[in-house]
């Protein structure tokens, strides 16, 4: 299986305070890496670099690489807009803008692409239909997306994020915020998904990493401790301290 992204001595820091230390990561072409540990271990800040979002804060850097198809995404000749449409992202909490369905979709497609309005309603369709929305929200197309349920909301903003085409998902605890019957179905989309896109997901929840991801990456105090097939982690952990997390005895 090809690599998609490979994290190679990265290092991350907020002002003076160093979060991640020399990460050296190897993420798989679609496949889903579950990014898992301890609260504070750094997993969002690591996320947070494989599309510089980090960027918008001042006092916020990251060193070392961070290879996208053998590019280096932290180089500053980078397009940035180019790299956010080809590194789709998404929250904790349900993210719609404050507009409609349609146009939450339209918005991301018409920020990248110059379509007539007939393609643009097609692109809209489609990725509503891809994210396992369409026939929820059909005949709502023209209502705020903030007045979809949580899970439906999660399942617009996964729509708006692969309306624009992109390569990686990025997904920071997406269903954290949302029922059990809606995280199935997220977790469901996500093993669709996986086809066509290379997925990485922090979760705090090891049935979660265990279910829906091929590979996994144990994160401890800014280190990555371990990372490997998400069966032999979970079954056969080489260092102590994974198999301490995954068994519940801190976390
Ligand atoms: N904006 C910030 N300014 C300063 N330090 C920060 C900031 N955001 C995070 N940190 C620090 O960086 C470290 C890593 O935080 P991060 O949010 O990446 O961890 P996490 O593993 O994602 O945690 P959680 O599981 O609780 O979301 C922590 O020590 C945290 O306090």
């Amino acid at each position: 299986m090809a690599t998609k992204i490979s994290a190679r001595n990265l290092s991350f820091f907020y002002g003076s305070h160093q979060a991640l230390f020399d990460n050296c990561l190897d993420i798989e072409e679609r496949r889903v890496t579950a990014v898992i540990g301890p609260s504070g271990c750094g997993k969002s800040t690591h996320l947070r670099i494989y599309n510089r979002i980090f960027e918008l804060y001042r006092d916020q850097r990251a060193s070392g690489e961070l290879l996208i198809d053998g590019v280096n995404i932290l180089d500053p000749q980078i397009d940035v807009l180019e790299l956010r449409r080809k590194v789709g992202m998404i929250f904790q909490k349900p993210t719609p803008f404050p507009m409609s369905v349609f146009e939450n979709i339209a918005y991301a497609l018409k920020l990248h692409f110059k379509l007539p309005r007939k393609e643009l309603q097609q692109r809209v369709e489609q990725a509503l239909r891809a994210a396992s929305l369409w026939d929820e929200v059909k005949d709502k197309l023209k209502n705020s997306g903030l007045a979809l349920s949580g899970g439906q909301q999660q399942r617009l903003c996964i729509a708006r994020a692969i309306a624009v085409e992109p390569e990686i998902l990025l997904m920071d605890e997406p269903t954290s915020a949302i029922d059990p019957v809606a995280t199935l179905k997220i977790e469901e989309l996500m093993l669709d998904l996986k086809e066509k896109y290379t997925i990485v997901v922090v979760t705090h929840n090891m049935q979660q990493a265990a279910r829906v991801s091929d590979n996994t990456a144990f994160f401890f105090k800014g280190h990555i401790i371990e990372d490997g097939p998400t069966a032999r982690i979970f079954t056969n952990p080489k260092q102590k301290k994974t198999e301490e997390y995954i068994t519940g005895r801190f976390g």
